[in-house]
C-alpha cells in the first residue's frame, strides 16, 4: 500500500469543466463563492526557530493554541525551495493542452487537478490548479525529497517531544523505507489573479487529513487560518525563509485532542499569481493511528478509535468536516477542553 493508493480514496470531481484559469476575465458562476467570516490581520501566530533550546515548549504552546506555526532554521536549503518554485511556475504556465496531458486520473493520483477532492463536496470550484506528486517526488528534484523528509522527521521529533513522547515510542516515525511507503507527497497549488476576489475562493475551508503539512507560500499572502475561538480568520503573512506548519487531523488524533487541527483556506487576489508548495507528511498508509498511550489515562480516555490513514482518507472523502466525529469514542465523556483550563499556557 503506497501513499498514492491512500489518496486514491479521495474522489476526483469528474463533472467539473476544466477552464484555463489564467484566461479568466469574468468570474464564471461555477467558481462563485461567498466568503464568510471577519478577517483579523495581523496576528501573532508564532515563528519558531527549530534550533531554539525552547523549541519544544514553544511548539507545545502553538499546537495547543493554534495548531499552526511557522519555522525557521529547518535545514531545507533555499535554492531547493527556489528550484521547486521555479519548476512549479514553469509547469503551471504551460499551455492548457499540455497540462491536460498530465491530468490526474482515478488510477494515477500524480498529476494536474482542477476542482479535485475536498472541494467536490462543496458548492463551487476553487480558483486553483494543483499538481500532486506522490512517491515520484523526485520528478522535481533528486536530492529534495530526502532533505525534506529528514527535516520533517526532525520536526516530528520536536512535536512528539512536546507531547512528552520519544521517537522510539512511535516506531513508524523513524521507519526506513522507500518514499512510497512513507506517506509522503508534494502538492503545488497555483492561484491565478482573480477579477473578482471577494466572490471567489482559492481553496475552500478544510482541515488537512495528514499528520502535518509543511507549506511554503511565495511572497504573496492568501493562506488564512480560522481562529481557535471561532471569531474569524487570520491571514498568515509569508515570512522569508520560513515554512508554515499546519497540524492535520491525524496529529489531533495522536495527541488525543490536545493539539488543534486548524481549519484553513486560501483566498485569491486581483493582481498577483500565488503559488504554494505543500509537503504532506502522513504515516505509512497502513499503520493504525490512535491516541498515543502516554496521553491516555482514566482522566483522559481515548477520544478516537485507531484508524489507518488509508481508511481515514476514505471517511474524509465521504464525510468531510464530520470525518473525525465518525471515529469519535466520546459518548458522554467530557469535552476535550473541559478539564483543561490551562489551554493557552505553557506547562
Ligand atoms: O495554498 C495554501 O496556502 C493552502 C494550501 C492547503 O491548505 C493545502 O494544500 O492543503
Ligand atoms: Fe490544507
Amino acid at each position: 500500500m503506497s501513499s498514492s493508493d491512500a489518496f486514491r480514496a479521495h474522489p476526483l470531481n469528474l463533472n467539473h469543466k476544466v477552464i484555463d484559469l489564467s484566461l479568466v476575465k469574468i468570474l464564471p458562476d461555477s467558481h462563485a463563492w461567498t466568503l464568510e467570516g471577519d478577517i483579523f490581520n495581523p496576528e501573532s501566530i508564532p515563528i519558531i526557530n527549530m534550533n531554539d533550546e525552547n523549541a519544544m515548549e514553544l511548539m507545545r504552546f502553538a499546537c495547543k493554541t493554534w495548531g499552526v506555526f511557522q519555522v525557521v532554521n529547518h535545514n531545507v536549503p533555499k535554492n531547493l525551495v527556489d528550484e521547486v518554485e521555479l519548476q512549479g511556475e514553469r509547469l503551471f504556465s504551460l499551455p492548457m493542452d499540455r497540462k491536460l496531458m498530465a491530468e490526474r486520473t482515478l488510477n494515477d493520483m500524480s498529476g494536474m487537478g482542477w476542482c479535485v477532492s475536498l472541494l467536490s463536496l462543496q458548492r463551487a470550484c476553487g480558483l486553483r490548479a494543483s499538481l500532486f506528486l506522490d512517491h515520484r517526488l523526485n520528478m522535481l528534484s533528486s536530492c529534495g525529497p530526502m532533505t525534506t523528509i529528514s527535516s520533517a522527521r526532525r520536526l516530528m521529533g520536536l512535536i512528539l517531544g512536546s507531547l512528552g513522547v520519544t521517537e522510539d515510542d512511535v516506531k513508524w516515525v523513524g521507519s526506513e523505507g522507500e518514499l512510497e511507503e512513507r506517506g509522503a507527497a508534494l502538492q503545488l497549488n497555483s492561484y491565478p489573479p482573480c477579477p473578482d476576489p471577494d466572490r471567489a475562493i482559492g481553496m475552500a475551508a478544510h482541515t488537512d487529513s495528514t499528520i502535518l503539512n509543511i507549506l511554503h507560500q511565495s511572497n504573496t499572502n492568501g493562506l488564512q487560518v480560522f481562529r481557535g475561538d471561532g471569531t474569524g480568520w487570520i491571514t498568515l503573512q509569508p515570512h522569508p525563509g520560513a515554512f508554515v506548519i499546519l497540524l492535520g487531523d491525524l496529529m489531533h488524533i495522536l495527541s488525543n485532542g490536545l493539539y488543534l487541527n486548524p481549519i484553513h483556506r486560501a483566498i485569491v487576489n486581483q493582481t498577483r499569481h500565488r503559488l504554494s508548495i505543500v509537503y504532506l507528511h502522513g504515516p505509512p498508509p497502513s499503520v493504525k493511528i490512535g491516541p498515543l498511550p502516554q496521553l491516555v489515562d482514566s482522566n483522559h480516555p481515548p477520544l478516537y478509535r485507531p484508524i489507518t490513514w488509508n481508511e481515514y482518507l476514505g471517511i474524509k472523502a465521504q464525510y468531510f468536516d464530520k470525518a473525525l466525529t465518525t471515529i469519535s469514542l466520546r459518548n458522554g465523556f467530557m469535552d476535550a477542553d473541559d478539564d483543561d483550563d490551562d489551554s493557552g499556557k505553557i506547562d
